[in-house]
């Protein structure tokens, strides 16, 4: 192969009681990434498209090329490298937009490269993009862009990352407030000490939460959406969180929370219709506000990273 074009998806991370251990994919919005081998030996981006210039062509910076030159390294192998990257989702969103561009260009480099890896293998290289977007190498988002669906995070050292049976009809809505939030601004004004018994209602939570999607119990699912801990603190940063998550309950949410380090939001629903009047009723609750909103409806995308060309 001397050529690939790939998608990979957006992810929400956290799944509320989660902060940086469970995440799942969405089937839209997402990067595109195209690689092509050079007779040179550099990892090199030629173009970006989708970012009014904001960001980086250096191979060094941009988290795409990171991931690239990363593998190539672990591989042994000094191929040249040309990338074209089309962003097409927003920075700084909560939808994982470093962490689309990461998963993409891991996932094309193992196929272009003859698959030396397995999506497990690749995914360490994967968290070298992260580190670079926000200084912190989180899963999170990542993990679930890479190799899809809803994946929890139950050991950073070792790595250890399982995948989570959804129930076949539950659906997301993201709602992404025409707002810029940064990862490493958000992860800065945490608190590094959490008081037991915070602790205690978030980890019976996500045992919660991961029980209620194996067993496909709803009111478990429901009841498990709760954050205690990182949401007090990050919602002020959500100009109308409290008047989103009011419209979306109102409207038979499960369950209503920041997605990754916001400003986006997300709710999990029972169906369709459900999921798209949530989000009718949160783009509405936005506009009142005086603020832009796309709202985005998904079922967990299963498939993570697709091919649309090679050659
Ligand atoms: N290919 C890339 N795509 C997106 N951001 C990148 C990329 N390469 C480097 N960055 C840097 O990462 C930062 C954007 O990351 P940030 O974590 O704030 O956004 P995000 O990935 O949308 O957030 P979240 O992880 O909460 O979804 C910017 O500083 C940007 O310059
Ligand atoms: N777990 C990460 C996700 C960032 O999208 C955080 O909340 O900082």
């Amino acid at each position: 192969m001397e050529k690939i074009k790939v998608f990979a998806p957006a992810t929400v991370a956290n799944v509320t009681c989660g902060f940086d251990v469970l995440g799942f994919a969405v089937n839209a919005p997402g990067d595109i990434i195209e690689l092509q081998k050079a007779d040179h030996n550099e990892v090199r981006i030629l173009s970006i498209t989708g970012d009014n210039g904001r960001l980086p062509k250096d191979a060094e910076k941009n988290t795409a090329s990171v991931v690239i030159k990363a593998f190539l390294e672990a591989i042994g192998s000094k191929q040249g490298i040309d990338i074209h990257l089309e962003k097409q989702m927003p920075l700084g969103s909560g939808m994982g937009s470093s962490a689309a561009s990461s998963a993409a260009a891991a996932f094309a480099i193992n196929k272009l490269m003859g698959e030396p890896m397995s999506m497990k293998e690749a995914l360490p290289f994967a968290m070298e993009g992260e580190r670079i977007a926000c200084g912190a190498a989180h899963a999170d988002n990542v993990a679930p862009a890479l190799l899809g669906g809803f994946v929890l995070i139950r050991s950073y050292d070792p790595l250890d990352v399982i995948k989570i049976k959804t129930p076949e009809h539950l659906y997301s809505t993201i709602v992404h407030p025409h707002i810029e939030v940064n990862t490493k601004d958000a992860r800065n004004i945490l608190r590094g000490q959490v008081p037991l018994d915070k602790a205690v209602k978030q980890w019976g939570n996500v045992g919660g939460l991961i029980a209620g999607l194996l067993q496909s119990d709803y009111e478990m699912i429901s009841n498990s959406m709760e954050d205690t801990i990182i949401e007090p603190i990050r919602s002020i940063l959500i100009p109308g969180y409290d008047v989103a998550k009011a419209a979306a309950l109102k409207n038979n949410a499960l369950g209503f929370g920041i997605s990754g380090s916001g400003p986006s939001m997300f709710t999990l629903s029972q169906n369709e219709k459900t999921a798209k009047k949530i989000g009718e009723s949160m783009r509405d609750a936005y506009k009142q506000l005086g603020i832009g909103s796309d709202v985005y409806t998904s079922k967990v995308n299963d498939e993570g990273p697709i091919i649309l060309y090679s050659e």
